[in-house]
């Protein structure tokens, strides 16, 4: 089966955001009527916090029963637990906290890289999440069956520090690796992200693009929304 590729184009980043919130908390509340947990890969970025600062504002948000979704990161910054520029502390303060303390969202659903401090390298933390990755994988897989995956991609056209022309592209055969010499605009420049293998394993991945890509090989459209149907229907678990 081929999976379809749609390309929606919104008229700037808020809208995006929006759209991409609503689509969410749709697809999830769809999917618990199928099956009893969903696996969600968050990002980092503005519009990917902004997306879930839109999940936190909708009315649809009780709509999903969060006690069975567990959330993932597709790269983290390497830094200090709740340094204000890691994904993890975004997204906690825009959405995963509140949930967390209302009861809803499970805190051991919540599957966060380590952070300096927890972990002495990127290598080593990206080490542990491949492991904690691997305790929610069927068997023979490395990773869950993502049933929904956010990705914000850069004006140099990375994704989840899958930056062009990085040697840690290149990495085969685990699930993560430790990422050094990010040529990112951002301040850290080690970062743990999953790798390319892992990042295709999924059902439906929802990426944003720049308005103006400075790739000639990045999309050409204004913001994006790309969504991929899933490859094959999941048997209720
Ligand atoms: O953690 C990150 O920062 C993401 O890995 C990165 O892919 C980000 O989503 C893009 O750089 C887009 O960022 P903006 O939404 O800020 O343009």
């Amino acid at each position: 089966m081929t999976a379809e590729r749609r390309v929606v184009v919104h008229p700037d980043a808020d809208t995006l955001a929006e759209a991409a919130a609503a689509r969410l908390l749709v697809r999830l509340t769809d999917l618990q009527s199928t099956q009893p947990e969903t696996h969600v890969v968050l990002t980092g970025g503005t519009v990917g916090i902004k997306t879930l600062a839109a999940v936190a504002a909708s009315p649809l948000i009780d709509a999903v029963d969060w006690s069975g979704v567990h959330l993932w990161w597709g790269d983290e910054r390497f830094l200090p637990d709740e340094d204000a520029d890691r994904n993890e502390t975004q997204a906690r303060e825009a959405l995963v906290d509140e949930l967390v303390s209302a009861g809803a969202l499970p805190a051991d659903h919540v599957h966060a890289m380590p952070p300096l401090g927890a972990a002495a390298t990127p290598e080593e933390s990206a080490e542990a999440y491949a492991a904690e990755l691997a305790r929610f994988a069927p068997d023979g897989a490395r990773a869950p069956a993502f049933d929904v995956l956010l990705f914000g991609m850069g004006p140099d056209g990375h994704v989840a520090s899958l930056f062009p022309g990085h040697p840690a592209l290149d990495v085969a055969g685990v699930a993560t690796v430790g990422v050094h010499g990010s040529p990112s605009r951002r301040p850290s420049a080690c970062r743990s992200r999953s790798t390319r293998s892992t990042a295709r394993a999924r059902c439906g991945s929802w990426r944003r693009a720049p308005r103006r890509p400075t790739r000639s090989h990045a999309p050409s459209a204004a913001t994006t929304c790309t969504a991929r149907r899933p490859l094959a229907p999941r048997a209720p678990r």
